[in-house]
């Protein structure tokens, strides 16, 4: 079983993340870890804290000489600009007489419509916004990287790799008659600033942002993950909670501002006749294959072995530039939301969040499949139970 949970705020003094069940001997350092989050600070688009924000790691436990113990693994990532913030978000209660004369403790009056600022303040029952979106902030999806980063490691080390790539932002995408990407043709953020495929299109792209940004405006997008290497059967046909593709789609919906998702396919599908939604099984050398792999590498809920592709709509960044409406909760009157600096565009950066829960998806589905304390005895499962799957079933990949 694979278990993680994180803590802390965005502007506190470090985010923290705990993940248990990685099995022991599984090669991983600090570096790895900061090259995750590396990835996660990049991306056209994005705002001016992750220009100077470095992530500042530690691994605290589960990890010895670059290699896991299989005990639990502690990762603490610590804020740059914490000295900044050391009094307004101090855990120690302040003298009242200090705080009145931070600007940083300004109330936080005016909700942003998008953001989790209102019904924050309705269900925790705070007057203000600070309390809230201190914690809704994506700034919390730099510990969950951080932890997928073992967890990509682990997988890896089972011939598992995992990437994402941008489809579209806001209105500018591709036909949706493109060859299906492989995970060799995925860009690195420093080849595209959008990782996205096509020069062409991600050009345009790019204009788009900047339009966005001169109108004192933001955008959204979809990104999409590629996993290759799953051996098939991760997950199960036999309960709800147990398919593959919902634990996918929980995950990804987990990420703040994702508002779809879509497993291979997905709403494509539903507009095909089912002659031209399958993908048809044949005789390939003498194994069976699948012609294509529109269903994005799950059938019945489990992984069949293709490539496992989804995707994941974001919607625009919430604090707009050019405010939107709203009430100040403080004298009842409209005003304008409150607007901090934020990012413009933050789609690829929600591409490696994306790539982080679907690879602790897996990785939790490969424990539950092949589970073992060291990583010799998940690779012992795992080879023994793909050498029993007899000739007559077994699939090209
Ligand atoms: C990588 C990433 C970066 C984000 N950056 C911002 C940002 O700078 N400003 C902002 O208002 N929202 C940003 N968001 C979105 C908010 O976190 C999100 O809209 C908010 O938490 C409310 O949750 P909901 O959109 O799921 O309702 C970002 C999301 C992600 C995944
Ligand atoms: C800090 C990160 O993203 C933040 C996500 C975010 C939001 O509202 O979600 C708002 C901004 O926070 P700030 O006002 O501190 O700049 C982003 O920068 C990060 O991704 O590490």
């Amino acid at each position: 079983m694979l278990r993680w949970l994180t803590a802390g705020e965005s502007h506190g003094e470090a985010l923290v993340g705990i993940l248990e069940g990685i099995p022991a001997h599984v090669p991983v350092t600090r570096d790895d870890v900061s090259q995750a989050l590396a990835r996660r600070r990049l991306g056209y688009g994005r705002g001016a804290r992750m220009k100077f924000e470095a992530d500042e790691v530690r691994i605290l436990g589960g990890v010895r000489h670059g290699s896991t113990l299989g005990s639990p693994i502690a990762i603490e990532i610590g804020n740059t600009e914490w000295p900044k913030w050391e009094t307004v978000m101090s855990a120690d209660p302040v003298n009242p007489a200090v705080l009145e004369g931070q600007a940083r403790n300004a109330p936080l009056s005016r909700p942003r419509p998008g953001h989790a600022d209102l019904v924050g303040m309705q269900k925790y029952g705070f007057d203000e916004a600070r309390p809230i979106l201190e914690r809704a902030s994506a700034r919390e999806t730099a510990t969950r990287v951080a932890l997928a980063a073992v967890a990509q490691r682990f997988i890896a080390e089972l011939g598992i790799t995992v990437l994402s790539h941008t489809v579209a932002i806001g209105p500018v995408s591709g036909t949706g008659d493109e060859a299906q990407p492989t995970i060799d043709d995925v860009p690195a953020l420093d080849a595209d600033p959008l990782r996205c495929f096509d020069a062409e299109l991600s050009a345009r792209m790019v204009a788009e942002v900047d339009d966005a940004k001169k109108s004192g405006d933001t955008l959204g997008g979809v990104v999409e993950v590629l996993v290759d290497g799953v051996p098939p059967g991760l997950g199960s046909h036999v309960h709800w909670d147990r398919r593959l593709d919902s634990r996918l789609a929980a995950a990804l919906m987990g990420i703040q501002a994702i508002k779809g998702v879509e497993v291979g396919d997905g709403f494509r599908t539903a507009a095909r006749r089912g002659s031209a939604a399958h993908d048809e099984i044949e005789l390939a050398a003498g194994r069976i294959a699948r012609r294509s792999n529109r269903a994005g590498g799950t059938e019945g809920g489990m992984s069949t072995g293709e490539t496992l592709r989804v995707r994941a709509a974001m919607k625009p960044i919430a604090t707009v530039p050019r405010a939107l409406d709203t009430v100040d909760v403080a004298t009842g009157e409209t005003a304008r939301a409150h607007h901090q600096r934020s990012d413009v565009c933050a789609v690829p950066a929600a591409g490696v969040v994306a790539e982080a829960m679907v690879a602790l998806v897996v990785a939790e589905a490969v424990c539950e499949k092949f589970g073992g304390d060291s990583l010799a005895e998940v690779q012992r499962n795992l080879d023994s139970y793909l050498a029993a799957i007899p000739d007559t079933l077994r699939t090209r990949s």
